[in-house]
């Protein structure tokens, strides 16, 4: 995978997106609405909480909605953005 970005079973808790970004918990629907919710995908470790995972299982690694309501999601990575 591309440097830096973080493995695709990630299970850490980084909760900021490369660029910096704090992550969107995955059981709200705000600032952006989503599918990728705990109930739906109970064996991805989603939950009250906002940790970059991959619920999509996405080649690239982890990632997560952003609190940005500009910028939908985002990758995760493992520098101090
Ligand atoms: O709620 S979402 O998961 N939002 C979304 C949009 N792009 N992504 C990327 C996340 C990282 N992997 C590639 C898709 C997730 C979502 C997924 C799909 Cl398939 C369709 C609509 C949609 F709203």
């Amino acid at each position: 995978p591309r440097s830096g970005l973080l493995p695709r079973e990630y299970h850490g808790t980084l909760s900021t997106s490369a660029s910096g970004r704090k992550c969107q918990k995955w059981n709200v629907q705000q600032p952006h609405h989503h599918d990728k919710t705990p109930e739906e995908f109970p064996d991805k470790n989603l939950g009250d909480h906002n940790y970059c995972r991959n619920p999509d299982d996405d080649i690239n690694g982890a990632w997560c909605f952003t609190e940005d309501p500009n910028l939908r999601w985002e990758y995760c990575d493992n520098t101090d953005f």
